[in-house]
């Protein structure tokens, strides 16, 4: 209870790669705290009801990223929610106003966990060209600088559960929060 009511309502806001389980992990967190749970790539597949594969295909990917602004501006108006960003809303500037209404979660996963994870994934559009790790380094590289300006960085490993992850950032969180004024 006292994470909570230090946390006030603001939401939190998962960031990082794809695979490194801000989906995952922010419905177990939500759920931990009585947040709800909000991931922008489930709000943007039910509004145009079709998976992000057929949206990067047919509409590209200018058009997805226009679409997850939008969703992220509409959510940062609510609190209580925990947020499951797609690993690429980091590149936009414009979405770092709306992410600093809330605590901003890095969850960093090493490269060779991540290639372990998504190795028979088929949903993601940007993973299904070149080879694997070959493609997620090149957008590490690309992104590890806006990851690293989130509020909080919590090192992931291989043998941390989506479980543990959630301990972690409980017990890591109040370390970012106000002190707690005397009575
Ligand atoms: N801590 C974890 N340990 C093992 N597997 C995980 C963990 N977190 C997520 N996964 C798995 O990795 C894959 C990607 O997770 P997901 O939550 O979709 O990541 P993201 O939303 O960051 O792309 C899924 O198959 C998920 O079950
Ligand atoms: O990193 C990215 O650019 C993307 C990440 C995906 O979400 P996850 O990070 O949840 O996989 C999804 O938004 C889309 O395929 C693009
Ligand atoms: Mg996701």
């Amino acid at each position: 209870m006292e994470l909570q009511k230090r946390l006030g309502g603001v939401n939190i806001y998962l960031v990082g790669m794809m695979g490194a389980g801000k989906t995952t992990t922010g419905r177990i967190l939500a759920q931990r705290l009585g947040y709800g749970f909000v991931d922008t790539d489930a709000v943007i597949t039910e509004f145009r009801q079709r998976p992000i594969r057929e949206i990067f295909a047919q509409e590209g990917e200018p058009a997805f990223r226009e679409l997850e602004q939008q969703v992220l501006a509409q959510v940062s108006s609510y609190h209580h929610l925990v947020v499951a960003t797609g690993g690429g809303i980091v590149l936009n500037p414009m979405n770092w106003s709306y992410l600093r209404h809330g605590i901003v979660v890095w969850l960093h996963v090493p490269l060779a966990v991540l290639c372990q994870r998504l190795r028979q994934d088929q949903e993601r559009p940007l993973l299904q060209e070149q080879p694997l790790e070959e493609r997620l380094s090149e957008l590490l590289q690309a992104r590890q600088y806006l990851y690293a300006q989130a509020d909080l960085e919590l090192r992931i490993t291989a043998a941390d559960t989506p479980e543990t992850v959630c301990d972690r950032l409980w017990e890591t969180l109040p370390s970012i929060l106000k002190p707690i004024e005397p009575c």
